[in-house]
């Protein structure tokens, strides 16, 4: 017997119950929930993450949606009660799935929705915020200062490496991958070398025409070349940073033979997800590469460090904070809350998951649509002809 767990409710007499596992930022996705003829209950418990018990007893008898999180084990136990309780509708608030068995989802007919698009850039700008803590030291540097050690300014204290003219590697070049590359190549000069699956068009224009104006203004054009392997971006990157999703073609992308390939004084970022990388191979790679850098968003047993880690000067570490500015918290919340609504009220498919800025809009309702299902197409579900 599931254990009762604490909710707050808004709008009690709504037509159709929605259940959000966590309090999200805004209020903009609670409105258009309740508006909708929805009773909204949202999950209060102090607990971080929350057991695959704890979201069965959420779900109870009767639930026609569940906004769920990253850190929630979404599986066969959970896609069944939601279905046996008349659900049809679960939304990740992230772009990111991996803690979703889609399948499990398929069989019982449950639509599963994530959030693209409104993270990119706020993603991409902490990715290029650990290239340059980085590159410049800054974790050590700030603690040194703080230790009161400075005796002042000395010609060898904390050299770091100039980034103008090196070469930025990017794996997985979608949203994310791109956005970041752009941020990179634009500010500070870098060359491009990716690797993808598939090709990255719309950079590569980015990056030819910026080399061109660099040309033009007399300066040292920039320039991209799509690798082969991820073998390539390893050898030949100063930066590189790792932007696919976690299936299991990606689980320890970043291992310890592939490490040995990286150069000496590599800096090497990961905010896609932890088991990307071997993080055991990663602390010995650190211990015996000082030269070699690295800024994790993410890490392989989340929330724990694996042990070795937190002792690594050579290492910038955040609490996968990577998607964590007001607007794109907010969005996220937005477009987590309409896949839920969009399926329970019937609504067809968005017609293009990356461009979904016409859900974000404060100032207008929103198009009747699901923003982004991932299980659309089994699903057979109707797509939007708006
Ligand atoms: N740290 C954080 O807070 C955040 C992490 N993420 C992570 O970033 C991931 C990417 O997000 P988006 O850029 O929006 O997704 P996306 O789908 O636009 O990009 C992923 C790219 O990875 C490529 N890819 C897939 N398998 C690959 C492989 N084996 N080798 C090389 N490339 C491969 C795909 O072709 C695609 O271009 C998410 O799935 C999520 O896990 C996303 C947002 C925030
Ligand atoms: O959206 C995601 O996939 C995250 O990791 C959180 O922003």
């Amino acid at each position: 017997m599931a254990k009762p767990v604490q909710i707050e409710v808004w709008n009690p007499n709504g037509k159709y119950r929605v259940v959000s596992t966590k309090s999200m930022p805004g209020t903009r996705w609670i409105n258009l929930l309740i508006e909708q003829d929805c009773r909204l209950e949202i999950c209060t418990e102090k607990k971080t993450i929350l057991s695959v018990e704890d979201i069965l007893a959420l779900i109870g008898d009767r639930c026609d949606g569940v906004i769920g999180q990253l850190t929630e084990d979404w599986g066969e136990t959970l896609f069944s009660a939601l279905s046996r309780a008349g659900g049809k509708a679960f939304s990740n608030m992230a772009v990111g799935y991996n803690n979703v068995d889609v399948e499990a989802a398929n069989k019982y007919g449950v639509a599963v929705g994530n959030t693209p698009g409104v993270l990119t850039e706020t993603t991409a700008e902490l990715a290029a915020s650990l290239s340059l803590a980085a590159a410049r030291r800054i974790v050590e540097a700030d603690e040194f200062m703080r230790a009161g050690k400075y005796e002042g300014w000395l010609p060898h204290l904390f050299v770091g490496n100039l980034l103008k003219g090196q070469t930025v590697g990017v794996i997985g070049a979608g949203r994310i991958g791109s956005a970041y590359a752009r941020m990179m190549i634009e500010g500070f000069k870098m060359n491009l070398i990716y690797y993808d699956l598939y090709q990255a068009t719309r950079l590569e224009k980015f990056v030819t025409a910026y080399g061109q104006f660099l040309k033009a203004s007399g300066e040292q054009p920039v320039t991209w070349k799509r690798a082969a392997s991820m073998e390539e971006v390893l050898r030949e990157a100063d930066v590189i940073s790792l932007h696919p999703i976690l299936d299991k073609t990606t689980y320890h992308l970043v291992n310890k033979e592939r490490l040995a390939m990286m150069k000496k004084e590599a800096i090497l970022v990961n905010c896609s997800r932890g088991p990307v990388v071997d993080e055991v191979a990663l602390v010995e790679h650190l211990r015996e590469n000082p030269m070699f850098r690295v800024g994790l968003d993410v890490f392989e047993d989340e929330p724990y460090m694996k042990p070795g880690l937190a002792d690594m000067k050579n290492a910038v570490v955040v609490p996968h904070i990577a998607s964590a500015s007001k607007w794109t918290r907010e969005g996220m919340a937005t477009l987590a809350a309409l896949n839920v609504l969009g399926k329970i009220k019937g609504y067809p498919v968005w017609g293009n998951p990356n461009s979904v800025d016409a859900f974000l809009n404060e100032n207008s309702q929103p198009p009747a649509a699901c923003p982004s299902i991932v299980n659309s197409k089994t699903l057979g579900l109707p797509v939007s002809k708006l």
